[in-house]
């Protein structure tokens, strides 16, 4: 592993701002936030408190509908919790990385299973390209281009804060 010279808390803050103006046009109400787990719900939580958004953001998981479930299985941390009515809203997905599309595509089956939301918009921190469906965020705070075999990780030290690292993948 190694440290990639990306600040993750500097693209937290663009990411803020994308989702604030993401917000704008829709009655708050109707919307809400939902972090595609396990980095995209830590986003979604803290966008959640830094924006004084009401009640309690969401977390869905990719596992049940993923095209590679049966290399991945499912952990037991994986688990959708979506303390809200889907039908109506519009759900703004939160995710840390975008690649090729297969896992946004994947929880928004998932979202589907719980209802009808008016509308799904995406914002990421960070595209890395490279998309294999036919899947663009509305926002993403950066967008770079990596070789294939690396692998982009968020992560939040012991202080909450995000870093990135640069994995070589297995
Ligand atoms: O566009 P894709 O090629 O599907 O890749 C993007 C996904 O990969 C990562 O999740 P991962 O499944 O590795 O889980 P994690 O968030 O727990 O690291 C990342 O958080 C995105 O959800
Ligand atoms: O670089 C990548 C690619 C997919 N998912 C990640 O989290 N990082």
């Amino acid at each position: 592993m190694s440290t990639l010279s990306l600040d993750a808390e500097a693209l937290y803050a663009e990411l803020l701002r994308g989702v604030a103006r993401l917000l704008r046009p829709a009655n708050t109400e109707q919307a809400a936030l939902v972090g595609v787990w396990s980095g995209g719900a830590w986003l979604a939580e803290r966008l959640h408190a830094d924006l004084r958004l009401p009640g309690t953001p969401g977390v869905i998981s990719s596992a049940l509908h993923r095209d590679d479930f049966n290399e991945r299985g499912m952990a037991t941390s994986d688990a959708t919790k979506l303390p809200f009515a889907i039908d109506g809203r519009h759900i703004l997905l939160i995710d840390d990385v975008i690649y090729t599309g297969r896992t946004t595509r994947a929880v928004i089956n998932e979202l589907f299973d719980f209802g009808r939301p008016a509308s799904v918009t995406l914002a990421v921190l960070v595209d890395r390209g490279g998309r294999e469906l036919p899947i663009e965020p509305a926002f993403a705070a950066a967008k770079l281009t990596l070789p294939a075999p690396q692998r982009l990780a968020l992560a939040r030290d012991a202080a909450g804060r995000f870093t990135f690292a640069l994995e070589d993948a297995a």
